[in-house]
């Protein structure tokens, strides 16, 4: 009898793991937090404690049920490629059926927090943001052009946006100064870790960058859209939106990204690719942690 309520319990335990992983929670928890700082950005002094937690809720389901429908959808890539064969839908773990529940679950209870406790704005910019990385990215955008991660950035850069129009219910330069830093970051952030997986994604099909044009083309790209970067990241400060924290902050984080991006192009290896796609995460991390600062200190 013992025995069967341990198994239950850790059958549920596994379950419930499983779920979890289906959100892609790191991927989900800075996607949260950029959103966060777009809400108290949005405000001079302190946002309400029931809009920061609705947002932040709802903003982070619709977030994992973007990322479990994109599971779904891609299960059979997944299964073949070293890095994703873990998933729990690739490894059969759970099954399509309750993924498509738990997602649209998810996702409508995210959608329903933000309509009824945030506002009716920031839940369509929401669904549009939910559609345009599980439906335009996913199934059309990347299986078909080596731009695909340019495009369908613009989901990805979109949870700033949601926090300033949770607080505002508006969309303001500030926000769409924070966007254009996420989607200048996106192409440098995903070509240096597609470099080093080429050949899986090569296997797989999909016509990635480094797939499709090759080593230096994909290099002199992260270069460019690294330089785009830079410039954008100057733009909270130049704006009157930041200031010098804010700014000294950006000056080092970009000399230690063109560091690496700089190297990379000159000499490529597959060690140096793996250690700027680490940092472009720490970079996105820290470059929205200065705005905060600077928004509280200066
Ligand atoms: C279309 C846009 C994007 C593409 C194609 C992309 C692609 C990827 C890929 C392929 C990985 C590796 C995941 C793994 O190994 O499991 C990854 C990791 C990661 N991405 Fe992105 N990404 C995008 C946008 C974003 C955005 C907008 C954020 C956050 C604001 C983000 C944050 C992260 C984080 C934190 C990781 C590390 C996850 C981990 O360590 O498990 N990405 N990204
Ligand atoms: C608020 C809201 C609805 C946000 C949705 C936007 C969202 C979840 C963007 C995530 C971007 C992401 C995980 C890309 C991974 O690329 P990939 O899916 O090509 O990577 P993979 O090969 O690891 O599956």
């Amino acid at each position: 009898m013992q025995t069967t309520i341990v198994t239950q319990v850790e059958a549920a335990k596994m379950g419930l793991r499983n779920f979890y992983a289906l959100c892609k929670p790191r991927v989900t928890a800075l996607i949260v937090f950029t959103a966060i700082i777009g809400m108290l950005m949005a405000s001079p002094g302190m946002v309400s404690w029931q809009i920061l937690l609705a947002s932040t809720v709802g903003i982070a389901f619709a977030s994992g049920a973007a990322a479990a429908f994109n599971c779904l959808i891609e299960h059979k890539i997944d299964a073949m490629m070293a890095r994703t064969r873990a998933r729990p839908l690739a490894t059969g773990q759970v099954s399509h059926m309750e993924t498509l529940l738990f997602a649209s679950v998810l996702g409508g209870a995210g959608l329903t927090i933000l309509y009824t406790w945030v506002n009716p704005l920031t839940m369509w910019l929401t669904l549009a943001t939910f559609v345009g990385y599980a439906v335009i990215y996913t199934v059309f955008l990347k299986p078909a052009t080596p731009m695909n991660i340019v495009i369908g950035g613009a989901s990805g850069a979109m949870p700033p946006i949601l926090g300033w129009a949770a607080v505002n219910n508006a969309v303001s330069p500030e926000a769409l100064v924070m966007f254009l830093i996420i989607f200048a970051w996106t192409p440098p952030h995903f070509w240096a870790l597609a470099l080093y997986r080429r050949e899986e994604y090569a296997k797989v099909g999909m016509p990635m960058l480094p797939v499709t044009h090759g080593e230096q083309f994909t290099l002199l790209h992260i270069l460019l859209y690294t330089v785009i970067l830079v410039l954008v990241s100057f733009m909270p400060y130049s704006l009157g939106m930041s200031g010098w924290l804010y700014l000294a902050s950006a000056i080092v984080l970009n000399v230690v990204f063109m560091y690496y991006v700089i190297g990379l192009y000159r000499h490529y290896s597959d060690a140096l690719a793996k250690t700027t796609f680490k940092y472009s995460i720490l970079y996105l991390s820290l470059i929205f942690a200065a705005l905060l600062l600077d928004h509280y200190l200066v």
